[in-house]
């Protein structure tokens, strides 16, 4: 299990006011120091966050795991194959949307990720994940396209509003991840997690590797300091 800090929501911060600060790869610099495994970033199509100009600089920051996550259009395989990062997550994005809504509906983008996306990726040591719901068939399909991973979309489990309903969610979760470590995949999970809501997943759901968190991190950062915070998250997963 290795924490991944997603710094987009630094870069949020930074642009509020159209200053330099805070920067991204400084914090990313704070966080692997502080023991996170790896860095994570979301080039979204509006830059509305991070800019193409922070990816490079990331890019030659990073000791760990770098994992770009990104739309899957052309314009993005184009900067991911450039960066060359270890790790590509590919997302649903839509402009409207505050944040990712849920995951990839593999059965509609399976024949166009097969054709345009995975054989461009396919040339490249660039590892693959796709983000989806614990659904079996979506991961079904993730098998069959070759990817490396999955990411499994915790955000119905962190929103889930009373014990019950995150219990089955947690439950999905886990059923999830079972089944696509028994296709050969490797099981990372990621949205909405919080130092609260880690440990019962982490408890519950086996085979996890990466574990991607953003926004809540970032934002406890403000309280705690970021170096203690991301120890707070680490000392979650290492109790678990
Ligand atoms: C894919 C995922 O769950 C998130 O990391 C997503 O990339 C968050 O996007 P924002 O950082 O823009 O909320
Ligand atoms: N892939 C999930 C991620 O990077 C962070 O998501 P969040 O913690 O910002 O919701």
């Amino acid at each position: 299990m290795q924490l991944l800090v997603n710094v987009d929501h630094v870069a949020t911060l930074r642009n509020a006011r159209g200053e330099g600060y805070p920067d991204p790869t400084e914090a990313a610099e704070v966080c692997e120091k502080a023991g996170a495994t790896g860095i994570v970033f979301h080039l979204r199509k509006d830059r509305r966050h991070i800019r193409d100009e922070d990816v490079h600089k990331l890019k030659k920051q990073v000791q760990g795991t770098l994992d770009f996550e990104m739309a899957a259009t052309d314009e993005m395989l184009d900067v991911c194959i450039e960066v060359d990062p270890h790790l590509v997550t590919l997302v649903p994005e839509s402009r409207e949307e505050l944040t990712t809504e849920g995951g990839l509906d593999m059965a509609s983008v399976f024949e166009d990720f097969k054709q345009r996306v995975f054989s461009r990726l396919r040339e490249t040591d660039i590892a693959t994940s796709l983000f989806i719901d614990p659904n079996k068939k979506d991961i079904e399909l993730a098998a069959e396209l070759g990817s490396d991973a999955i990411e499994l979309h915790t955000g119905t489990y962190a929103n889930a509003p009373n014990k019950e309903s995150k219990k089955h969610e947690l439950e999905r979760l886990r059923k999830g991840a079972v089944l696509a470590h028994d296709l050969g995949m490797k099981v990372n999970v990621g949205h909405g997690l919080n130092l609260t809501n880690l440990k019962p997943l982490v408890e519950t759901v086996p085979h996890l590797h990466d574990i991607s968190i953003g926004h809540a991190l970032v934002s406890s950062a403000l309280f705690y300091g970021l170096d203690t915070t991301v120890k707070k998250f680490l000392q979650i997963m290492e109790n678990a």
